[in-house]
């Protein structure tokens, strides 16, 4: 068995205090024997606005950030997995993207948002994802890290279960979902989704949350789980932002075996199509 940790940050537009978030939950993660971090989307900044938001996307190799988290990574030998954000080609959009720093500090794996997050609900949020963000077009096959097989995936990507079940397809054993869940749809959605998921894809499933207030306009659910291959919630942070917080749990790779060996999922793809 090995340990995953969970964190929970509420991220604003000054990528120096996000990384000074981000530390502090590298410091617990290490205390708590944790293997791997997951952080949340947009772990890097939450902008007021789309504008603000392109303006403040840097690359890897000039984000104050993402070199910060490489440095603790190494340091502590921890695995991080961290969405951020980086400018697209052309300069006027960003990706939304999930990257794998390895516990040398490298980046290894990189996940660009596929679905994005448009959407116009009455007395409740009004965003609009593709203005200011390019979506990605593939998904990234699962890769092995000391927690088990990862397959990433990202906050609005949970309600498409056509990626989850790819990457079980291909031997995925944890799905992550790093998140910004509005407070509406979060409150409706959230735990039901992520439990779905690990459920139809007898995978564990990590999904770090943002939480609270990143400004004016906008606000996260929080609520970061960690849900095992049965779809029983194993650990579990509230909604609390006024520090950042960590959860933890044991990963079994048994489990999975087990669950997978007890009820076989087999697909009628002679009658649906395969993902
Ligand atoms: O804006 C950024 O910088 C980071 N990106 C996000 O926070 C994204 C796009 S606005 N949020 C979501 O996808 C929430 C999905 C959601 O809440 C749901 O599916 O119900």
């Amino acid at each position: 068995m090995v340990i995953a940790a969970v964190g929970q940050i509420c991220s604003t537009a000054s990528m120096s205090a996000n990384l000074a978030q981000c530390q502090v939950l590298v410091q617990k993660a290490v205390a708590a024997g944790a293997k791997a971090l997951f952080l949340p989307e947009a772990s890097d900044y939450i902008g007021s606005s789309a504008a603000e938001s392109v303006s403040l996307a840097r690359s890897v190799q000039e984000s104050e950030f993402v070199l910060g988290l490489q440095k603790e990574a190494k340091n502590s030998k921890l695995p991080i997995n961290v969405g951020i954000h980086e400018p697209a080609q052309g300069g006027t959009k960003l990706k939304n993207t999930l990257i794998w720093i390895d516990e040398n500090g490298e980046i290894v794996q990189r996940y660009q948002k596929l679905h994005l997050f448009d959407v116009e609900i009455k007395d409740g949020p009004i965003l609009k994802e593709s203005a200011s963000v390019e979506k990605g077009s593939e998904i990234l096959p699962p890769f092995e890290t000391p927690v088990g097989r990862v397959g990433l995936a990202i906050c609005f990507d949970l309600r498409f279960p056509e990626i989850s079940l790819a990457l079980k397809r291909q031997n995925a054993q944890i799905i992550t979902y790093p998140s910004a869940f509005t407070v509406p749809t979060g409150t409706a959605h959230w735990e039901s989704l992520l439990r779905a998921r690990a459920i139809e894809t007898q995978s564990y499933v990590i999904a770090a949350a943002q939480a609270g207030p990143h400004n004016e306009k906008r606000r996260s659910y929080g609520h970061s789980l960690i849900v095992n291959p049965w779809g029983e919630v194993v650990a579990r942070l509230g909604d609390e932002f006024s520090e950042p917080q960590i959860a933890t749990a044991d990963i079994d790779l048994s489990l999975v075996a087990k669950v997978r060996a007890e009820m076989p999922l087999l697909r009628r793809t002679d009658v649906y199509p395969e993902v």
